[in-house]
Formats: C-alpha cells, structure tokens, sequence
C-alpha cells in the first residue's frame, strides 16, 4: 500500500515518549552477535525527535526501510550521454571496453535481497551490465551494474585494521579508494603491502548530548577489546585491502591513496576522469527534473542553485545548447566548477554568476539605474555586475574602466574614485585571491521581475536523501524548520522572476516533507495563480498527503488529496534504488488574479 495516498493527520506528541523504537531493538541485537562483527549492517543513528516525526509521516516499517536503504549505495551508476557530442549506444561500445567484466551478467547480492532487475520499469535489459534506459525520451541515460552487499572474508585470524572516517567510508562505498586524509587509525606494524580491514567511526553521542568521534586521528590499534570503538565498530566493515604505505606513512603524508580496495563490500565501477564531456555521472531523479522544467529551444532558463551544474547542463542539453540559461551560485568556486562542465561539455548557452539566491530579484532602484541612460548611480564592481533591463537583455558591465568623464562607460554608468583605484591596484598587484583559484566569476545584482519562461529552484536541503550514508544525527527538529523557511523565502524570489504562464519546477534531494509537500503546501496557499502541473517523465511515487503536529503547537501541512499524483517523490527504498529526492512542477499563471 503507498503511503503517500493516504490521508494522515497525526500527532507527532504521543510518540514522544517511545523509549526505543522497534528497528533500534532490532538493530541493536543484531549488532550485538559477535560474528556479525566484520559485516555490514551499519544503524543509521538520527535525532530522537526527527526520528519520531518519520515514524509519524512514514509508518514504522517503512521508515526501517528508508534507514535501510540510505545506508547503502544504489546498485548502479546511471549516466547521463551529452547528446550533443554522442549517443547512448555509442557510449555503451566504449564503456564495454572500459568496464571490467562487461560482458558477465551482474552479480548477485549476498544477502539474499532480490537485486534481479530493480530497474525493470525502466530498463528491460538491467539484467545485463550495461543498458539503455528505457523511458520513453531518456534513451541517452545508461546504466552500469555493480553488486553489493557482498560478504568479505577477513581470514581466520583478527586482521590488521585501518578505520576510516565516515565521510571517507561513504565514498568507498561508492566506489573511491580510501586516501590518507580519511584514515583516522591504523594497526600496530602495519607495513605497505599489507592485507587490512577497513571499518568506519561513526559519530556517537556524548555526555552533552552532542555527536562527535571520540578519537584522535593517528590512534593505533592493539586489536584489542580496550581500542577505540572497538564494539562500534561491528557491522561497519566496508571491505579490505592494500596498505600503500606503512603505518607510520599514512599519518605522515598528506595526500595519496592510503588503502587500494580489492575487496568491498559495494562493488562500483569509478567513472572519474572516464569519457569526459561526453558523459555525466548524474542520479536518476536528477536527469528526470530536467526533463520536469521541459525547456524549449530559445527560452531563457533560470537555476538558481545551479553548482556543479548537473541539471543546469542537462536542461543545456535538452535545449540543444539554443536560448540563454542563466545559472547562479552563492559560492564563487562553485560557480568556476559551473564553468568548467559547461565548457567540458562543450555548452555555451550557459552564463553564470555569483548571487545569492535570495536576492535574485534586483532591487528597483537597480533598474531604474540600469534603464534610465541619464542616471549616473550604477556601480561598476571590480567584478563584472548583470543587471536586466525590461527588455530582458543581460548586460555585462566591462570592469576595465576609465576615468574619462566625458565617454561614460557603458552608456553612462558612473565609476567612483574607489573603485578606479581598487582596479589600478589589481592591475597592479594581479586578479586577487579570490580570483586567483582558478578563474573570473561575474557578479549579479539580480534580475527583474517576470524575466524568465522557466526557473529551477533545486534547494540547499537538508540532503537526508543522499546514498549512502552513516550518520542523519546531525539534524534536529529545528534545523529542519530552517532549511524550509530558506527554502520558502527562495522559492518567494522565483515567483517574481518567472513570467506569467511560466514554469517553476522545485527539487530537493530530502525525504524531508517540511522540506518537500509543506514547500509545495505553502506556494499553492500563497500564491493563488500557482498550480501544480503534470510532470512527464513521471516514474516517481507520490507525495505524503496530511499535516503532522509538533509538541510546541505548530501544524506542518502536507498535500491535499488529488495533489499527490502531481509531484515525484522518489524513495530510496523502493524498486528503482535512487537518492531520496522530491519534484513539484508549478505552472505560473496570471500574477493579476
Ligand atoms: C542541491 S545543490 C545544487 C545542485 C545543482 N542544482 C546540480 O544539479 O548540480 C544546492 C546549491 O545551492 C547553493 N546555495 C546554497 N545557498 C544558496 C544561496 N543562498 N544562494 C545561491 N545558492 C545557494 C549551494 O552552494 C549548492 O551549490
């Protein structure tokens, strides 16, 4: 039965005083049997009152699934083909080259899970190892198996050990080798060429309440039951392999490979470096939000939250690189990596600048600068500036100005003394430090009102959707509530940005309903001309229907029923193993009514 079409009303309050949940006793159990000790079964560990509000939004069994399923990495890597450079089939031939074992059908879990074809609603061919996406439309996306859960045998003997961090172990399991930064302890006499198992140090919590690794990076380890973590550490053996360096070298450099993985538990194939601009190593979800904004050739397309620039190069590519995307960041050198996979890609309908999203609409007086040729108050920053005038024509500002008076930089901006100043001091003294990382970043002061046919708005969330991961402590009642009312006031800025009759497509990589069905709630409540609309491809489940009630009173409202076919909601645990992650698709309509 779907959840998410059921009406659910509940009170989060009752279940505030539950001791221990279930699946925490289950879990402990099984964590407690020694010879499940070089297994993984690793517990996901959340805040009791998140964990609580889950419970209350997913029922008890399902939510073990989530947990589950967000403990491990999807079974495949999905790739995203840039058409503009080749094809699916094309890509395939030379992956069969570059795969190991390509044309042996995808092992098994070990487990006993069935892993036969979770892809079959999308991929007829899963069971072999790389195939077409299916979809209708989504035939440049290719699939590569890997396996997983596999049981590693450590040897007779206790092994020599190396604990990694938990963010080292998430990307082992997502196929990366373990590199030293990540070790935090090692064996005793550990010499390079070593056979060692590699566990992971889960953050625990203290006295204080908080969570934290209660070790020092450099710990060595006796093999014994006093080590460090030492019963933690059951159930969260990764894999195992060569020491590339002694015990004593790991801790001594700084970078390089400290383990090579022969042996893991997640077998993944590593597409780093692999045909690059040709293709994308890119989430299911992800590919289908693109596909969710439906851009059309010419139109000029707004991602707010653009870094890396997964999806703004991918709605680059559906719009066969014809029309103008404009895609911002608040992180300067998120927006050079904006840049760089643009240009790997070959794309060049994509302008990116620097700007906080929730300033995205230019202040008035902005324009008035910009529009009124006599106005003298437009600054020139020592970075380029955009400002919109209502035509919808972007304008780059040249930073290299003069003092001429008479011959007004860009038709009649005025520059100030500081700022001729501050740009003879860097012509001087070189671009700067934040300019010296690696490129130019353009600033924006925002855009105008009604300026674009589509925006995508893919929030900063919580990321409680993300696979695999160890550890969702982190997170409380609070500070989810945070990352909705930046998110709403984010979503406020795309409203005013795109035209009547425009698109707003939202997305989150959260299982998060504040941050998903209550965003959508709070929109269609607000703004009475928004409406959810159809999204096609659509092989995401539906949304969570209901509003939950917190102990200090507040209501978070959910969808209302006959909304919930409108949204994608893609959960982890389902059949098609992807990142947990959430879109709404709103059609904009007469900002008059
Ligand atoms: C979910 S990621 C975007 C991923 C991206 N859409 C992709 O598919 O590659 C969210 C991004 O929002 C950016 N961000 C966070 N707060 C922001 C703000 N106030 N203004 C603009 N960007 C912001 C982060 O730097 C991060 O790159």
């Amino acid at each position: 039965m779907k959840k998410g079409r059921e009406l659910f009303v509940g009170s989060y309050r009752s279940l505030h005083q539950t001791p221990i949940s279930p699946i925490q006793f289950q879990q402990t159990m099984s964590h407690s049997d020694p010879s499940n000790r070089y297994s993984y079964t690793p517990i996901l560990n959340w805040n009791p009152q998140v964990h609580h509000y889950f419970l209350k939004a997913y029922g008890a069994d399902h939510f073990s699934r989530i947990s589950t399923a967000l403990t491990r990495p999807s079974r495949y890597s999905c790739i995203r083909v840039n058409t503009l450079r080749s094809t699916g089939d094309a890509v395939i031939h030379k992956l069969r080259s570059l795969v190991p074992n390509a044309d042996v059908p995808p092992p098994q879990s070990d487990s006993g899970d069935d892993v036969a074809n979770p892809l079959k609603e999308c991929s007829a061919a899963a069971a072999a190892p790389i195939s077409k996406c299916e979809i209708p439309g989504l035939d440049y996306v290719v699939f590569v198996w890997g396996s997983g859960p596999r049981r590693i045998h450590y040897g007779d003997a206790p092994p020599k050990e190396v604990i990694v961090s938990r963010k080292c172990a998430e990307a082992v399991l997502r196929g990366a080798q373990v590199y030293v930064p990540g070790v935090m302890a090692c064996s005793a006499h550990v010499e390079k060429g070593d056979t060692v198992a590699v566990s992971v140090a889960v953050e625990k919590q203290g006295a204080d309440g908080g969570w934290g690794i209660a070790m020092t990076r450099g710990t060595v380890l006796q093999g014994s039951e006093t080590d460090p973590y030492y019963f933690e550490r059951n159930g969260l053996y990764i894999g195992q392999g060569t020491a590339m360096l002694s015990r004593a070298g790991m801790f001594r450099v700084s970078e390089g490979v400290g383990v090579d993985m022969k042996d893991r538990v997640y077998e993944l194939h590593s597409f780093h470096n692999v045909l690059e601009g040709e293709i994308f190593l890119q989430n299911l979800p992800s590919i289908i939000a693109a596909h969710a904004l439906d851009p059309q050739k010419g139109e000029r397309i707004l991602d707010m939250c653009a870094a890396p620039g997964g999806k703004t190069t991918a709605i680059a590519i559906l719009m066969k690189d014809e029309g103008e995307i404009i895609a911002t960041d608040r992180s300067h050198n998120k927006v050079l990596d904006i840049q760089k996979l643009a240009a790997e890609m070959g794309l060049s309908c994509i302008k990116t600048f620097k700007l906080d999203a929730l300033k995205s609409v230019c202040r008035r007086d902005d324009i008035d600068t910009f529009t009124d040729p006599c106005c003298n108050n437009a600054k020139i920053d020592v970075t380029n500036q955009v400002l919109d005038s209502p035509n919808l024509q972007v304008e780059r500002v040249s930073p290299l100005v003069t003092e001429d008076k008479g011959k007004k930089p860009n038709g009649g901006a005025y520059v100030s003394k500081a700022d001729i100043r501050k740009n003879m001091r860097r012509a001087r003294n070189g671009p700067g430090r934040n300019q010296c990382v690696g490129g130019r970043v353009d600033r924006s002061k925002g855009f105008s009102p009604d300026s674009f046919d589509r925006v995508l708005l893919d929030a900063p969330c919580s990321a409680l959707g993300l696979r695999p991961r160890l550890f969702a402590g982190e997170e409380t009642i609070q500070s989810l509530r945070n990352h909705a009312k930046y998110q709403r006031r984010m979503f406020d800025q795309a409203v005013q940005l795109v035209r009547p009759g425009g698109i707003i497509v939202y997305s989150t990589c959260t299982i998060n309903p504040g941050e998903n069905e209550a965003l959508v709630r709070y929109a269609l409540d607000k703004y009475k001309y928004l409406s959810l609309a159809p999204q096609h491809p659509r092989i995401g489940g539906p949304g969570l229907v209901g509003s939950c009630e917190f102990p200090d009173g507040y209501i978070e409202e959910w969808l209302r029923p006959g909304e919930e076919d409108l949204v994608q909601r893609f959960d982890p645990s389902s059949p098609l193993d992807t990142i947990g992650f959430f879109i709404a698709k709103f059609l904009v309509g007469s900002k008059d009514t």
